[in-house]
């Protein structure tokens, strides 16, 4: 595997789920795998999870690993083409993603959505480029349209944790004070509608996701309706896509509580990917309750990671 960027770059995710599943039994069985080979984690964003996580997995496999926070600790990097570097830009990405795969055998990159152009979001121009100028195998650690590393540690959780062969998994919007972008639920969606669950997206009129990753999922704008006998929840606030990057007001009622759980969906485990607003995206009681699975599920990251970086590793 050189990119993993998308559920598409994956040829089984089936057996992704399952290597990922066996590192978690067996962590440090591969040490021999990433000796004298360099991970380096380049963000462009705030991260607590993949940095950590991600970080792990390497370790586990016997890599080295850089952490780069270029947005803090880099030169104030151009992204543009064809413009004179004479004002506050001092490097330009085609020189430094080049030199950072000069020091490295993988690389992983965090680049978030503006929310302000959605074509410009959209094309992944960012990510894009460094993939295109570093020239050694690309992780994403979350883009502007997807997080692949965070949706195969969902899957993992959904697989590790299911009590019937097709779950019902529901993807419901919550409540936020800002604009977010779409790249989780996005990615949640696109790997949801490629896994054997029963798949559901509710969310408020206005805040329908790019039709190209909810294909074959059910949409609806009735929350009790979607989430009735869910065996998984997954909670995230996202903006609009059309008008891209909006969010209007008047939704707070969608923020999850015991007393809709108890009402429709007993069963269900909630998920969240974390970072999450308590008690504004997701309620406290919840969160502390043992409905909540959002530990756990960050804590399958570390394995998620692993299983791409192992793949990676063997066919560098
Ligand atoms: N990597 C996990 C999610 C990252 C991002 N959340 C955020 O930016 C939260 C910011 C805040 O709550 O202020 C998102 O939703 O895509
Ligand atoms: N879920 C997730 O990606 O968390 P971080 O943004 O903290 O990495």
């Amino acid at each position: 595997m050189k990119l993993f960027s998308s559920v598409n770059d994956v040829k089984d995710v089936p057996a992704l789920v399952a290597r990922a599943l066996q590192l978690k039994q067996n962590p440090y069985a591969h040490q021999h795998l990433g000796k004298n080979k360099t991970l380096s984690l380049v963000f462009l964003n705030p991260s607590l999870r993949t940095r950590m996580s991600t970080q792990k997995a390497a370790l586990n496999l016997g890599m080295n690993v850089i952490v780069l926070n270029i947005d803090k600790e880099g030169w104030a990097l151009e992204l543009r083409d064809n413009v004179i570097m004479n004002g506050t830009t001092v490097e330009h990405i085609r020189e430094a993603a080049g030199v950072m795969g000069e020091y490295s055998d993988i690389i992983g990159v965090r680049s978030f959505p503006g929310l302000k152009d959605r074509e410009e979001d959209y094309s992944e121009s960012i990510f894009n480029k460094f993939v295109e100028f570093c020239k050694v195998p690309v992780v994403s650690l979350e883009s502007a349209t997807r997080h692949p590393l965070q949706s195969l540690a969902d899957l993992v959780t959904i697989e590790e944790l299911k009590t019937k062969a097709r779950p019902k998994v529901v993807l419901t919007w919550a409540p936020h004070i800002k604009a977010l972008p779409q790249a989780v639920p996005n990615s949640f969606a696109e790997w949801m509608c490629k896994a054997d669950v029963d798949f559901t997206i509710a969310h408020p009129a206005g805040y329908e996701l790019c039709a190209d990753f909810t294909n074959g999922a059910t949409i609806t704008h009735n929350q009790d309706e979607a989430i009735k006998d869910a065996d998984f929840i997954y909670v995230k606030n996202w903006s609009a896509y059309e008008p891209y990057g909006a969010v209007t007001g008047g939704n707070e009622g969608w923020m999850l509580t015991n007393a809709k759980l108890d009402a429709v969906a007993p069963n269900a485990k909630v998920m969240h990917c974390l970072p999450v607003r308590r008690d504004l995206e997701l309620s406290s009681e919840i969160l502390d309750g043992p409905k909540s699975v959002v530990i756990h599920e960050a804590g399958n990251r570390v394995w998620a990671a692993q299983a791409v970086l192992k793949q990676m590793l063997e066919t560098l």
